[in-house]
């Protein structure tokens, strides 16, 4: 897989505090790379760097080659709530979006489009309803809708699924997960829930926690897709990958210590771990 975006040595400084810094890391074409850490560490700010919405006090972000130096539609960002505009339908919310990104296209040619990403989405019958008349759920499958729609390069997500139920949330996970598969969408997601991270990423990056935050370890994902919350749990290696994350966030998030690194760590060199194939597949069935 050839390199989409390269992260090359970003830091985040405010005043004499380092939130993080010499953070490098690369997403591959096609890949679907999730950012674990404790709050404060500076995911969100990450993520803002790489939408083109900050700038980094230190390194780059070179996407395609170029280092970027704003925003682009090219970057499509899904956030917590789902900024939509409360006077525009769901389809005309959606529309909008790819009026602006496809200047020469006629108000059918986007609408038509619109509602082919709500249909996606299974929003079809809501294309007409204005955001109050729809659920947090509804809402934020629009939100998705409309960055999908707009064919990005690179999809970004500050977790999408947050504020949502908890059955909201399984269901809407299933179909990004199915969605990303289908179009091999890159992507960039946060998240704090460690199922969805597993479920959706090819490789998650653990953070350690700030101030001072580095990308300690990057887990490689083996399970293989698709993926669904039904079945995640009965993969081998499912528990060892979880276990590993979960031990990261309990213990080695607060321990790991850039000065006196674990042998084998380096800023442009982060070990990569696969644990889930140290689990031995289960036993089959009788
Ligand atoms: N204007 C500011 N001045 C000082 N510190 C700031 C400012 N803005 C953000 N910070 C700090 O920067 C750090 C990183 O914030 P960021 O939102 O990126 O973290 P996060 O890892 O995404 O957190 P969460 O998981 O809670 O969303 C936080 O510790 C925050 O307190």
């Amino acid at each position: 897989m050839t390199t989409y975006v390269s992260v090359e040595g970003i830091a985040r400084r405010y005043g004499p505090t380092t939130i993080f810094e010499d953070v490098w890391f690369g997403v591959a074409r096609g890949e679907f790379v999730c950012l674990v850490g404790h709050s404060g560490c500076g995911k969100t700010t990450i993520l803002n760097i790489l939408a083109g919405l900050e700038t980094p006090d230190e390194g780059a972000v070179i996407v395609d080659g170029t280092e970027i130096s704003g925003p682009s539609l090219d970057r499509a960002v899904i956030f917590q709530g789902h900024a939509l505009m409360p006077w525009m339908t769901a389809a005309g919310n959606v529309a909008f979006a790819l009026s602006c990104r496809h200047r020469d296209w006629s108000r059918g040619k986007c609408d038509a489009a619109a509602r082919e990403a709500l249909r996606r989405v299974g929003l079809t019958h809501a294309a007409d309803r204005k955001p109050a008349e729809l659920s947090g759920g509804m809402k934020q499958r629009v939100g998705i809708a409309r960055a999908l729609a707009l064919n990005p390069k690179m999809l970004l997500m500050d977790e999408p699924f947050s504020a949502l139920d908890a059955l909201t949330r399984g269901s809407l996970q299933d179909e990004v997960a199915r969605l990303v598969t289908e179009t091999q969408q890159t992507a960039f997601m946060i998240t704090h829930d460690v199922d969805e991270a597993i479920l959706l990423a090819d490789r998650i990056l653990l953070m350690s926690n700030g101030p001072g935050a580095r990308i300690a370890e990057v887990v490689v994902n083996t399970l293989p897709k698709p993926r669904t919350r039904a079945t995640l749990h009965h993969m081998p290696g499912y528990h060892a990958l979880r276990d590993h994350v979960l031990d990261f966030l309990i213990t080695r998030s607060k321990a790991f210590d850039a000065k006196a690194p674990p042998p084998g760590w380096s800023p442009r060199g982060v070990p990569e771990v696969t644990p889930a194939v140290a689990e031995p597949p289960p036993l089959a069935a009788e």
